[in-house]
């Protein structure tokens, strides 16, 4: 997993805003013309130029947005043609103030005339593109006007219009107008929105456009507009640089886990690399292979080579535990890369020794260094088998990838070692490799089940297989002669499939071989034999491991299933009752539930209890009234009380008028709430989520119905129900008084609303436990609440006795100690302490007489 400095992520990092890089450019563009007529308008109409009150005068959001579109609008406007007195024509739908017609309000503004004189005199591109403007709409116009006149002649029924040129003219202007008009708004808009998110003081500055703006903003403020105005909100290229440097920080100092995600897809690529190369290596021994595929190999060497260096880099960037905590600094990362065994195996993988390759392209085995990663190979297997849901399958996978590799080195040796004995040509016995061993394949032309003539007419021939062998396969060869067709393979099937093929039966010991006929065959054979043994050993041992661990379980089931059965037939449980628990038990079963989970949570850590235990319930039990607004470390301490069981079918939970001593969560599974056993009458379902008995709790004083079961509950089908003891609660609500309290207080609260609590004449609650010392509360205890009580009473006290004799006897041994080493001093330096004691130098405080004698 790469990981990242903390960087806060702005909400806008995460949503970038859509603008173009050209409507930024457009934006700048505007700005600057902006930026100068502002400037010249200030000079020649100083009315304009807001006084040092102004400027200082915070004004809001909608304020600048006007005066922007201001700003820009006759930017636009200058580089519109100038309106032909009489031509613009507005769409009665069009705005119709001043703002919204440029020609009329440019020449009816005078100040704004002489701006866009300044502009025009200070711009001259403006000017050209105003004239090219001017002049591409003049000819845009009479074209549609000529259009126009055209379409007139058949359709003069629009009087109005007397001259059809005219109108043509009119409408592109319009047209023009009205985009001018669009444009223009939709600058506004966007430099509203960009105001709103200006990263810095400056709310009318981007960082990318600082150089360009700090001029307008510092020489002719338009509009001051206070810093906090905006949020700070950074967009455009600030944003981008933002993220790029986010990006560029992330890349710089990233590191990675062992156990992260990424580290371990970058061990199955890093896997790739060494079963390629282990693969690849040996197989450019074969000629055909060679010649065909040099180059290839070549580039496929080159990219896993960079792999493994990047492999380095990972290495390099590994986290590792100091002291307890994890080490993520790049320095000391990577000084601990230095000094570890992986940074030996790693360089000395990447030996640039297949350069000679290129010298001597057939010595492919040079890439041998290469093997050296194989031990990224092993940490991605236990990798794998830490991820994995299907651990038996994998190791299986891993057993017969080892066996495939082993067999294709095997193969690659024999061919090596043929090559050097010398190739027989026909000899079929040959220890070595021979093409003669390896026949083209052929195909039957003919369908034997179509085909008559396919048939080979056995009961036709009259020789006798036994005595006239030769003859008869001579006869056969004959029949079949023109009756298939030989598909020639290359040299290096024949040379791979024979070779692989001597290579799995000579190590598996499972075929007749040729004899070895020399001493170099001989070892060979020997080796092959050692190492078929050592295979052999490791694979059966792998897989009868693996076959055992995956039958235990079916085994133990099938003892335990076996040793019920025993036991109900022996002792003559009702045939109903044995069908019933021996489907619990298969039901248990299919859902993993036969493990006892206690047993499995004990492995963990307390903590970790905890936290499964919160991660399962804590949420359903914050939901439950009876806990409103209590303690959340009484909670965290309730989830680990909860035990589950499971019911069958028709099973019941609690029945009605029951001691309730219970209070239940449903995990899985439907329950029925039963009016009465008698009439089982379904008052209403229970599912998955539910809570329920959750009065049985607590004793409550006055509770009408005296802590029984208000109702039966029924089991529809099989259902997980998790159970909390009153005792458990009781014992631990020993350690939290106040919140017995509130839970008691709560507890009465659910009663009465629901009616079921004694109270007085004027319906108030008859007791009120808020204010009861330990002693007052003890009245309102049930015997079994009393006798817990005193058990964790006799507990506690039991517990200080036992730290006290403890203490004691810890400190009778210090001062012992003490006592002794103090003797020591004494009795060695006895002589002179009496000396002291005598001379009066040394004053002990009691009667030094006694001392002295
Ligand atoms: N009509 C009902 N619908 C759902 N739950 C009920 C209903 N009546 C009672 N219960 C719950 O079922 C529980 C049965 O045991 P208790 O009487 O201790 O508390 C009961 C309530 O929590």
């Amino acid at each position: 997993m790469f990981a990242t400095f903390n960087f806060e992520e702005s909400p806008e990092l995460r949503e970038p805003p859509k603008r173009s890089r050209r409507r930024d450019r457009s934006v700048k563009y505007l700005r600057a013309l902006s930026a100068k007529n502002n400037q010249e308008r200030t000079q020649h109409d100083p009315s304009q130029v807001p006084g040092p009150s102004n400027s200082a005068a915070p004004i809001s959001a909608p304020h600048t947005v006007i005066s922007m579109a201001e700003t820009v609008a006759p930017v636009l406007q200058a580089q519109l043609p100038a309106p032909r007195p009489g031509i613009l024509r507005v769409p009665s739908n069009y705005p119709s103030d001043d703002e919204a017609r440029p020609s009329t309000s440019t020449a009816s503004n005078p100040r704004r005339e002489s701006r866009w004189a300044v502009i025009r005199e200070r711009s001259p591109q403006i000017v050209s593109k105003e004239v090219k403007f001017q002049e591409k709409t003049k000819k845009l116009d009479l074209n549609k006007g000529r259009m126009k006149s055209r379409s007139a002649g058949s359709r003069d029924r629009k009087a109005n219009r007397s001259n059809p040129a005219d109108d043509g003219n009119q409408k592109s202007f319009s047209d023009v107008v009205k985009t001018a008009m669009m444009l223009r708004n939709w600058i506004s808009a966007m430099e509203h929105d960009e105001r709103e998110s200006e990263p810095d003081g400056d709310p009318t500055t981007t960082n990318a456009e600082h150089s360009t703006n700090t001029t307008v903003n510092s020489e002719a403020p338009l509009v001051e507009i206070p810093p906090m105005a905006f949020a700070a909100r950074p967009t455009g290229w600030a944003q981008t640089r933002d993220y790029l440097k986010e990006k560029w920080y992330q890349l710089r100092y990233f590191y990675v886990t062992e156990n992260s995600t990424f580290f371990y897809y970058w061990s199955a690529i890093i896997t790739l690399g060494v079963l390629y190369n282990m693969c690849a290596m040996v197989i450019f021994i074969f000629d055909d292979v060679h010649q065909g595929y040099f180059w290839q190999w070549v580039y496929m060497n080159t990219f896993f080579d960079i792999i493994f260096l990047l492999d380095c880099v990972v290495g390099a960037r590994m986290t590792f535990v100091h002291e307890g905590n994890e080490v993520r600094e790049t320095t000391k990362m990577w000084r601990n890369y230095k000094r570890s065994q992986r940074f030996k195996l790693d360089a000395a993988t990447l030996i640039p020794a297949d350069l000679i390759l290129f010298i001597l392209s057939e010595a492919s085995l040079i890439r041998i260094f290469r093997m050296i990663k194989i031990y990224r190979l092993y940490e991605f297997i236990v990798l794998t088998q830490r991820r994995t849901d299907f651990p038996h399958f994998m190791k299986i996978l891993f057993l017969s990838t080892s066996c495939a590799i082993l067999f294709h080195w095997n193969a690659c040796v024999y061919f090596l070692f043929s090559l050097a004995e010398g190739l027989s040509e026909d000899d079929t016995n040959a220890f070595g490799f021979s093409y003669y061993k390896v026949f083209d394949p052929r195909f039957p032309t003919c369908t034997a089940f179509v085909d008559e003539d396919c048939w080979y007419p056995e009961d036709q021939s009259v020789l006798d297989i036994r005595d006239e062998r030769i003859k008869y396969m001579q006869e056969m060869y004959k029949f079949w002669e023109d009756k298939f067709s030989i598909t020639s393979l290359g040299n290096f099937s024949r040379e791979y499939s024979m070779t692989i093929y001597w290579s799995s039966l000579t190590i598996t010991k499972c075929g007749q071989q040729p004899w070895p006929s020399s001493s170099l065959q001989n070892a060979l054979e020997i080796f092959d034999t050692l190492i078929g043994v050592l295979v052999f050993a490791t694979i059966i041992g792998g897989v009868g491991s693996v076959v055992t661990q995956m039958s235990q379980n079916v085994n133990m089931f099938r003892e335990m299933m076996d040793g019920i059965k025993f036991y109900m037939k022996y002792r003559g449980v009702q045939s109903a009752i044995q069908d019933r628990v021996l489907n619990c038990f298969l039901y248990l079963n299919t859902h993993n539930q036969l493990y006892d989970e206690e047993e499995i949570l004990s492995l963990l850590p307390p903590r970790f209890q905890a936290n499964i235990a919160a991660n399962l319930h804590q949420e359903t039990l914050s939901k439950v009234a009876l806990f409103y607004r209590c303690d959340p470390r009484l909670l965290q301490e309730v989830v680990m009380l909860v035990k589950q069981q499971v019911y069958s079918p028709n099973d019941y939970l609690c029945r009605k008028n029951e001691k309730a001593k219970e209070m239940y969560l449903v995990k899985k599974g439907t329950l029925s709430v039963l009016e009465d056993d008698d009439n089982m009458r379904e008052l209403d379902t229970l599912r998955e989520g539910s809570t329920f008995g959750e009065l049985s709790l607590v004793h409550v004083k006055g509770n009408l119905l005296g802590d029984r079961r208000s109702v039966s509950l029924r089991s529809v089908g099989y259902s997980d129900v998790y159970i909390l003891h009153q005792d458990d609660m009781t014992r631990l609500l020993q350690e939290y008084p106040d919140e017995r309290k509130r839970l008691l207080e709560n507890a009465r609260r659910m009663l009465h609303s629901r009616g079921l609590l004694e109270t007085n004449e004027l319906g108030e609650m008859c007791d009120n436990t808020d204010d009861m010392d330990d002693e007052q509360m003890l009245d309102f205890l049930s015997v079994d609440e009393q006798l817990n009580r005193l058990e964790g009473i006799i507990e506690g006290i039991d517990k200080e006795l036992g730290q006290m004799v403890a203490s004691f006897s810890h400190t009778s041994v210090f001062f012992k100690k003490r006592v002794t080493a103090l003797e020591e001093i004494y009795n060695s330096n006895k002589k002179r302490i009496r000396a002291d004691l005598y001379n009066g130098i040394l004053k002990t405080g009691y009667d030094d007489k006694i001392l002295l004698i």
